[in-house]
């Protein structure tokens, strides 16, 4: 057997081993349900490693694929990335291209691994805006595990999150006014009966939240950000308001097991504060 071969054999058998005891002690205390990441840091990486700028969003692809595997095998249920946003259609025509196919890649992926594993996989965003091919295959994936529960990987793509509470207020608006040209105005003179009819026209919070792009999700308990910027980019602002911000500067294709392990010892210690806010919620 070839000699290098056989090393990185052996190195990746017992990198595995070794996460997966690390896994099984953090798992002593509380796992986060639910993270986010925010995948900075891509073309950064490209340039400093004199790669193409295409190259840095290929080892971004791959740094996702591999964290979805590590948070599947710590217990985490849900994760979501935020691939595309509206905005992103403002760059070069040839890098929406390369993120359009790494999207297309990235699905088959997902759709070879849920043939083995029980992963639901979601995308979330204004789907129209993807070409028909593109949004065919994501209907597709989305219905092929849409029966999966175990674990849920969220794709948010031409995603932003003002167009999502935007569109959420619209689909809600339109449910009450189906719902006041079905029931029909009341036109007794009753005061109670008007106000009750006035609260059923009128847009809730649960109407809100229940109309979102993220609705299939509950909220992030950790929004991870790399590349060394401390902002949110429009990225699931309505329902990170209690989350755990981590900012690293490492770049996204560098994200590794050992950046998750830090982020998850960081929620098991902030945890009392997470515990008060759900309680304060119900
Ligand atoms: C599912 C899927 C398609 C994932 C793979 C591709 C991937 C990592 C997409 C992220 C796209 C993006 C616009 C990142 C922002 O960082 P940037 O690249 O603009 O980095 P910069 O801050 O260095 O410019």
């Amino acid at each position: 057997m070839d000699k290098e071969y056989f090393l990185t054999k052996v190195l990746s058998c017992w990198s595995s081993f070794i996460r997966r005891v690390v896994f099984c002690v953090l798992r002593v205390g509380p796992i986060p349900t639910h993270i986010a990441v925010i995948m900075d840091g891509n073309r950064r990486y490209a340039k400093r490693k004199l790669l193409e700028e295409g190259a840095g969003h290929d080892a971004g692809a791959m740094a996702l694929l591999n964290l979805i595997i590590y948070c599947y095998e710590l217990g985490v249920k849900y994760i979501t990335a935020y691939a595309f946003s509206i905005d992103n259609f403002r760059r070069k025509p040839s890098e929406v291209q390369k993120i359009m196919d790494l999207l297309k890649e990235c699905m088959t992926v997902l759709a070879k691994i849920a043939k083995h594993h029980p992963i639901k996989v979601n995308f979330a965003g204004n789907l129209e805006l993807l070409n028909a091919e593109l949004r065919d295959e994501a209907c597709k994936l989305m219905g092929a595990t849409a029966e999966y529960s175990k674990f849920v990987v969220t794709i948010c793509v031409c995603y932003c999150c003002t167009d999502d509470i935007v569109h959420s207020v619209e689909e809600s608006c339109r449910e009450k006014c189906y719902y006041h040209s079905y029931i029909g105005d009341s036109h007794d003179d009753d005061k109670d009966d008007d106000d009750k009819d006035d609260e059923r026209h009128m847009i809730n919070l649960v109407d809100i939240e229940k109309n979102m792009y993220m609705a299939v999700t509950p909220d992030p308990d950790i929004l991870i950000r790399t590349g060394d910027k401390h902002r949110l980019s429009n990225f699931l602002q309505w329902q990170t308001c209690h989350s755990l911000l981590a900012s690293l500067s490492t770049d996204w294709p560098e994200i590794g097991v050992w950046h998750l392990v830090k982020v998850v010892i960081d929620f098991q210690q902030n945890y009392d504060y997470f515990v008060r806010k759900r309680l304060q919620q119900l």
